[in-house]
Protein backbone atom coordinates (compact mmCIF):
# COMPACT_ATOMS: atom_id res chain seq x y z
CA UNK A 1 0.00 0.00 0.00
CA UNK A 2 0.95 3.25 -1.03
CA UNK A 3 2.82 5.19 1.98
CA UNK A 4 0.00 8.42 3.20
CA UNK A 5 1.15 12.10 3.56
CA UNK A 6 -0.18 14.93 4.92
CA UNK A 7 0.12 18.29 3.81
CA UNK A 8 -1.44 21.55 4.81
CA UNK A 9 -1.01 24.58 2.96
CA UNK A 10 -1.84 23.99 -1.11
CA UNK A 11 -0.83 27.87 -2.47
CA UNK A 12 1.94 28.61 -4.99
CA UNK A 13 4.28 26.34 -3.59
CA UNK A 14 2.17 23.54 -1.71
CA UNK A 15 0.39 22.61 -4.28
CA UNK A 16 3.03 22.01 -7.11
CA UNK A 17 5.33 19.95 -4.49
CA UNK A 18 1.91 18.33 -3.68
CA UNK A 19 0.89 17.30 -7.19
CA UNK A 20 4.77 15.70 -7.47
CA UNK A 21 4.28 13.96 -4.34
CA UNK A 22 0.85 12.53 -5.78
CA UNK A 23 2.52 11.79 -9.22
CA UNK A 24 5.24 9.85 -7.51
CA UNK A 25 2.77 7.64 -5.84
CA UNK A 26 2.07 8.98 -2.28
CA UNK A 27 -1.48 9.09 -0.77
CA UNK A 28 -1.90 12.20 0.32
CA UNK A 29 -4.10 14.01 3.04
CA UNK A 30 -4.88 17.96 2.42
CA UNK A 31 -6.01 20.90 3.93
CA UNK A 32 -5.89 24.81 3.26
CA UNK A 33 -7.61 27.50 3.94
CA UNK A 34 -9.05 27.84 0.28
CA UNK A 35 -11.82 25.03 -0.25
CA UNK A 36 -11.20 25.53 -3.92
CA UNK A 37 -7.15 24.48 -3.40
CA UNK A 38 -8.72 21.75 -1.50
CA UNK A 39 -11.16 20.61 -4.48
CA UNK A 40 -8.52 20.77 -6.79
CA UNK A 41 -6.75 18.01 -5.12
CA UNK A 42 -9.78 16.19 -3.99
CA UNK A 43 -10.02 15.51 -8.19
CA UNK A 44 -6.57 13.89 -7.77
CA UNK A 45 -7.48 11.71 -5.67
CA UNK A 46 -6.86 12.96 -2.29
CA UNK A 47 -8.21 13.00 0.71
CA UNK A 48 -9.62 16.31 2.05
CA UNK A 49 -9.34 16.79 5.87
CA UNK A 50 -11.29 19.42 7.48
CA UNK A 51 -8.70 20.74 10.21
CA UNK A 52 -5.05 20.40 10.64
CA UNK A 53 -6.15 18.03 13.79
CA UNK A 54 -7.97 15.77 11.11
CA UNK A 55 -4.53 15.55 8.62
CA UNK A 56 -2.92 14.74 12.00
CA UNK A 57 -5.67 12.10 12.99
CA UNK A 58 -4.18 10.79 9.35
CA UNK A 59 -0.55 10.67 8.60
CA UNK A 60 2.38 10.33 10.73
CA UNK A 61 4.24 12.59 8.27
CA UNK A 62 2.80 15.75 7.49
CA UNK A 63 4.06 18.64 5.36
CA UNK A 64 3.14 22.30 5.60
CA UNK A 65 3.98 25.40 2.93
CA UNK A 66 2.29 28.37 4.91
CA UNK A 67 3.01 31.61 4.57
CA UNK A 68 3.93 33.34 7.60
CA UNK A 69 5.83 32.36 11.24
CA UNK A 70 2.47 33.00 13.12
CA UNK A 71 0.38 31.08 10.73
CA UNK A 72 2.56 28.16 11.04
CA UNK A 73 2.33 28.15 14.49
CA UNK A 74 -1.42 28.29 14.83
CA UNK A 75 -1.69 25.66 12.65
CA UNK A 76 0.50 23.10 14.47
CA UNK A 77 -0.13 24.28 17.81
CA UNK A 78 -3.38 25.82 17.99
CA UNK A 79 -6.83 25.07 18.72
CA UNK A 80 -7.86 22.27 16.32
CA UNK A 81 -3.83 21.94 15.27
CA UNK A 82 -1.81 19.05 13.65
CA UNK A 83 -0.54 18.26 17.02
CA UNK A 84 -3.85 17.38 18.10
CA UNK A 85 -4.28 14.53 15.95
CA UNK A 86 -3.24 11.05 17.44
CA UNK A 87 -1.15 9.67 14.52
CA UNK A 88 1.47 12.52 13.67
CA UNK A 89 4.69 11.94 14.77
CA UNK A 90 6.98 13.90 11.99
CA UNK A 91 6.06 17.43 10.83
CA UNK A 92 8.31 18.59 7.91
CA UNK A 93 7.82 22.86 7.80
CA UNK A 94 8.90 23.42 4.14
CA UNK A 95 7.93 27.09 4.78
CA UNK A 96 9.80 30.49 5.76
CA UNK A 97 9.06 30.58 9.23
CA UNK A 98 12.32 31.78 10.97
CA UNK A 99 15.24 30.28 13.10
CA UNK A 100 13.11 31.73 16.79
CA UNK A 101 9.35 30.00 15.54
CA UNK A 102 11.89 26.89 13.89
CA UNK A 103 13.07 26.38 17.44
CA UNK A 104 10.27 27.02 19.40
CA UNK A 105 7.68 25.01 17.80
CA UNK A 106 10.50 22.25 17.93
CA UNK A 107 10.70 22.35 21.07
CA UNK A 108 6.70 22.30 21.53
CA UNK A 109 7.00 19.26 19.68
CA UNK A 110 9.52 17.26 21.46
CA UNK A 111 7.79 17.50 24.62
CA UNK A 112 4.66 15.78 22.52
CA UNK A 113 7.36 12.74 21.62
CA UNK A 114 7.17 14.61 17.92
CA UNK A 115 9.83 16.16 15.73
CA UNK A 116 9.89 18.88 13.45
CA UNK A 117 11.95 19.06 10.88
CA UNK A 118 13.03 22.02 9.39
CA UNK A 119 12.85 22.50 5.84
CA UNK A 120 12.85 25.15 3.96
CA UNK A 121 12.77 25.35 0.09
CA UNK A 122 13.99 27.75 -2.63
CA UNK A 123 13.56 27.75 -6.04
CA UNK A 124 10.47 28.93 -6.66
CA UNK A 125 6.84 27.96 -7.96
CA UNK A 126 9.21 26.40 -11.16
CA UNK A 127 11.32 24.37 -9.52
CA UNK A 128 8.58 23.53 -7.29
CA UNK A 129 7.08 21.81 -10.32
CA UNK A 130 9.99 20.83 -11.75
CA UNK A 131 11.08 19.47 -8.68
CA UNK A 132 14.57 21.40 -8.59
CA UNK A 133 14.32 23.23 -5.24
CA UNK A 134 17.32 23.06 -3.33
CA UNK A 135 15.62 21.74 0.20
CA UNK A 136 17.07 22.96 3.38
CA UNK A 137 17.02 20.05 5.71
CA UNK A 138 18.39 20.35 9.89
CA UNK A 139 16.12 18.15 12.50
CA UNK A 140 17.83 14.45 14.03
CA UNK A 141 19.48 12.53 11.67
CA UNK A 142 17.13 9.70 11.68
CA UNK A 143 14.26 11.43 11.23
CA UNK A 144 15.89 13.19 8.33
CA UNK A 145 16.69 9.63 6.92
CA UNK A 146 13.27 8.43 7.07
CA UNK A 147 11.75 11.94 5.70
CA UNK A 148 14.58 12.47 2.54
CA UNK A 149 13.02 9.89 0.17
CA UNK A 150 9.86 11.88 -0.08
CA UNK A 151 11.69 15.35 0.11
CA UNK A 152 13.79 14.14 -2.85
CA UNK A 153 10.25 14.35 -5.01
CA UNK A 154 10.55 18.09 -4.69
CA UNK A 155 14.09 18.66 -5.23
CA UNK A 156 17.54 18.18 -4.05
CA UNK A 157 18.52 17.86 -0.60
CA UNK A 158 20.98 19.96 1.51
CA UNK A 159 21.53 18.59 5.22
CA UNK A 160 22.37 21.66 7.05
CA UNK A 161 21.83 20.86 10.31
CA UNK A 162 20.21 18.35 13.23
CA UNK A 163 18.84 21.72 15.26
CA UNK A 164 15.31 23.24 14.30
CA UNK A 165 15.78 26.70 13.08
CA UNK A 166 19.16 25.97 11.53
CA UNK A 167 17.12 25.23 8.00
CA UNK A 168 15.72 28.33 8.75
CA UNK A 169 18.65 30.29 8.72
CA UNK A 170 20.09 29.08 5.65
CA UNK A 171 16.99 30.22 4.19
CA UNK A 172 17.49 33.69 5.75
CA UNK A 173 20.73 33.65 3.91
CA UNK A 174 19.58 32.76 0.44
CA UNK A 175 16.65 34.89 0.49
CA UNK A 176 18.17 38.02 1.64
CA UNK A 177 20.42 37.76 -1.59
CA UNK A 178 17.11 36.59 -3.57
CA UNK A 179 16.00 40.19 -2.38
CA UNK A 180 18.86 42.24 -2.79
CA UNK A 181 19.57 40.97 -5.95
CA UNK A 182 15.83 41.82 -7.11
CA UNK A 183 16.04 45.05 -5.66
CA UNK A 184 19.57 46.18 -7.35
CA UNK A 185 18.98 44.58 -10.63
CA UNK A 186 15.64 46.67 -10.85
CA UNK A 187 17.17 49.91 -9.88
CA UNK A 188 20.54 49.29 -12.73
CA UNK A 189 18.00 47.91 -15.57
CA UNK A 190 15.70 50.72 -15.16
CA UNK A 191 18.76 53.30 -15.25
CA UNK A 192 20.07 51.36 -18.50
CA UNK A 193 16.78 51.51 -20.02
CA UNK A 194 16.12 55.54 -18.70
CA UNK A 195 19.36 56.20 -20.71
CA UNK A 196 18.37 54.44 -24.14
CA UNK A 197 19.57 51.19 -24.05
CA UNK A 198 17.56 48.22 -24.93
CA UNK A 199 15.78 46.11 -22.13
CA UNK A 200 16.36 42.59 -24.22
CA UNK A 201 20.16 44.08 -24.60
CA UNK A 202 20.39 44.69 -20.73
CA UNK A 203 19.82 41.68 -19.78
CA UNK A 204 21.45 39.64 -22.46
CA UNK A 205 24.74 41.05 -21.52
CA UNK A 206 24.51 41.33 -17.76
CA UNK A 207 23.77 37.50 -17.98
CA UNK A 208 26.84 37.08 -20.07
CA UNK A 209 29.06 39.01 -18.26
CA UNK A 210 29.26 39.94 -14.46
CA UNK A 211 25.96 41.49 -13.25
CA UNK A 212 23.88 37.79 -13.66
CA UNK A 213 22.06 36.83 -10.91
CA UNK A 214 19.03 34.60 -10.43
CA UNK A 215 16.76 37.98 -10.92
CA UNK A 216 18.58 38.65 -14.00
CA UNK A 217 19.03 35.27 -15.48
CA UNK A 218 15.11 34.07 -14.34
CA UNK A 219 12.73 36.82 -13.27
CA UNK A 220 13.37 39.60 -15.66
CA UNK A 221 13.26 37.11 -18.70
CA UNK A 222 9.96 34.94 -16.97
CA UNK A 223 8.21 37.75 -15.64
CA UNK A 224 9.21 41.27 -15.83
CA UNK A 225 10.49 41.92 -19.29
CA UNK A 226 7.57 40.66 -21.00
CA UNK A 227 5.36 42.05 -18.06
CA UNK A 228 2.96 39.01 -16.87
CA UNK A 229 4.49 39.35 -13.13
CA UNK A 230 3.16 35.75 -12.43
CA UNK A 231 6.62 34.60 -10.75
CA UNK A 232 4.46 33.35 -7.80
CA UNK A 233 5.98 35.12 -5.02
CA UNK A 234 3.91 37.30 -3.21
CA UNK A 235 6.05 41.12 -2.22
CA UNK A 236 4.18 40.22 1.38
CA UNK A 237 6.14 37.54 1.75
CA UNK A 238 9.44 38.48 0.28
CA UNK A 239 9.45 41.62 3.24
CA UNK A 240 8.40 38.88 5.29
CA UNK A 241 11.79 37.38 4.76
CA UNK A 242 14.27 40.34 4.66
CA UNK A 243 12.64 41.50 7.89
CA UNK A 244 12.90 37.55 9.67
CA UNK A 245 16.35 38.32 8.81
CA UNK A 246 17.56 41.29 9.99
CA UNK A 247 15.59 40.05 13.02
CA UNK A 248 18.00 37.30 13.82
CA UNK A 249 20.95 39.31 12.38
CA UNK A 250 19.89 41.84 15.69
CA UNK A 251 19.67 39.54 17.92
CA UNK A 252 22.77 38.31 17.06
CA UNK A 253 24.22 42.39 17.40
CA UNK A 254 25.06 42.31 14.18
CA UNK A 255 24.44 45.13 11.83
CA UNK A 256 23.88 44.50 8.03
CA UNK A 257 24.27 47.82 6.55
CA UNK A 258 23.22 46.37 3.09
CA UNK A 259 20.55 44.53 4.35
CA UNK A 260 18.81 47.48 5.99
CA UNK A 261 18.93 49.61 2.44
CA UNK A 262 17.31 46.21 1.03
CA UNK A 263 14.70 45.95 4.00
CA UNK A 264 13.46 50.12 3.13
CA UNK A 265 13.16 49.31 -0.54
CA UNK A 266 10.71 46.29 -0.16
CA UNK A 267 9.09 47.99 2.44
CA UNK A 268 8.17 50.70 -0.22
CA UNK A 269 7.32 47.77 -2.49
CA UNK A 270 5.01 46.42 0.09
CA UNK A 271 3.23 49.87 0.73
CA UNK A 272 3.03 50.72 -3.56
CA UNK A 273 1.96 47.52 -4.95
CA UNK A 274 0.75 45.48 -1.71
CA UNK A 275 1.17 42.53 0.54
CA UNK A 276 -0.69 39.81 -2.61
CA UNK A 277 1.23 41.42 -5.42
CA UNK A 278 3.34 39.64 -7.61
CA UNK A 279 7.01 40.59 -6.18
CA UNK A 280 8.44 40.92 -9.32
CA UNK A 281 6.22 44.41 -9.72
CA UNK A 282 9.26 46.03 -7.28
CA UNK A 283 10.04 47.27 -11.31
CA UNK A 284 6.64 49.49 -11.14
CA UNK A 285 8.71 51.12 -8.57
CA UNK A 286 11.84 51.96 -9.38
CA UNK A 287 10.08 52.52 -12.74
CA UNK A 288 7.52 55.27 -11.62
CA UNK A 289 10.80 57.50 -9.75
CA UNK A 290 12.05 57.30 -13.45
CA UNK A 291 9.28 57.72 -15.20
CA UNK A 292 10.24 55.32 -17.68
CA UNK A 293 9.04 51.62 -18.52
CA UNK A 294 11.34 48.32 -19.20
CA UNK A 295 9.33 46.74 -21.56
CA UNK A 296 11.14 44.09 -23.33
CA UNK A 297 10.06 40.63 -25.44
CA UNK A 298 7.82 37.47 -24.39
CA UNK A 299 9.67 34.89 -22.20
CA UNK A 300 11.28 32.50 -25.20
N1 LIG B 1 6.40 31.38 -3.71
C1 LIG B 1 7.71 31.18 -3.68
O1 LIG B 1 8.42 31.41 -4.69
C2 LIG B 1 8.37 30.63 -2.43
C3 LIG B 1 9.64 30.05 -2.56
C4 LIG B 1 10.23 29.48 -1.45
C5 LIG B 1 9.61 29.52 -0.21
N2 LIG B 1 8.39 30.12 -0.10
C6 LIG B 1 7.76 30.10 1.24
O2 LIG B 1 6.82 29.02 1.21
C7 LIG B 1 5.68 29.36 2.01
C8 LIG B 1 4.42 29.30 1.15
O3 LIG B 1 4.58 30.27 0.12
P1 LIG B 1 3.54 30.39 -1.09
O4 LIG B 1 4.17 31.34 -2.05
O5 LIG B 1 3.11 29.05 -1.54
O6 LIG B 1 2.33 31.11 -0.35
P2 LIG B 1 0.80 31.13 -0.79
O7 LIG B 1 0.19 32.27 -0.09
O8 LIG B 1 0.69 31.04 -2.28
O9 LIG B 1 0.23 29.75 -0.20
C9 LIG B 1 -0.06 29.55 1.16
C10 LIG B 1 -1.25 28.62 1.28
O10 LIG B 1 -1.55 28.48 2.67
C11 LIG B 1 -2.96 28.56 2.82
N3 LIG B 1 -3.25 29.01 4.18
C12 LIG B 1 -3.04 30.22 4.72
N4 LIG B 1 -3.42 30.24 6.01
C13 LIG B 1 -3.88 29.00 6.29
C14 LIG B 1 -4.41 28.39 7.46
N5 LIG B 1 -4.53 29.07 8.62
N6 LIG B 1 -4.79 27.10 7.39
C15 LIG B 1 -4.67 26.40 6.24
N7 LIG B 1 -4.17 26.92 5.11
C16 LIG B 1 -3.78 28.21 5.14
C17 LIG B 1 -3.42 29.54 1.78
O11 LIG B 1 -4.80 29.39 1.48
C18 LIG B 1 -2.52 29.17 0.61
O12 LIG B 1 -3.09 28.18 -0.21
C19 LIG B 1 5.97 30.74 2.59
O13 LIG B 1 6.50 30.60 3.87
C20 LIG B 1 6.98 31.34 1.62
O14 LIG B 1 7.78 32.33 2.23
C21 LIG B 1 7.74 30.65 -1.18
Amino acid sequence: MAETLGFIGLGNMGAPMAGRLIDAGYELVVHDARAEAVAAFEARGARRAGSPAEVGAAASVVLISLPTPAIVEAVVLGEGGLVEGTAVRTVVDLSTTGPRMAAKIGAALGERGMVWVDSPVSGGAGGAKAGTLAVMVAGPPETCDQVIPVLKVIGKIFRVGERAGMGQTMKLVNNLLSAASMAISAEAVVMGVKAGLDPDTVIDVVNAGSGRSSSTLDKFPRSILPRTFDYGFATGLMYKDVKLCLDEAEAMGLSLWTANAVRQVWFQALNELGADSDFTKLIQVAERAAAVEVRGKAAK
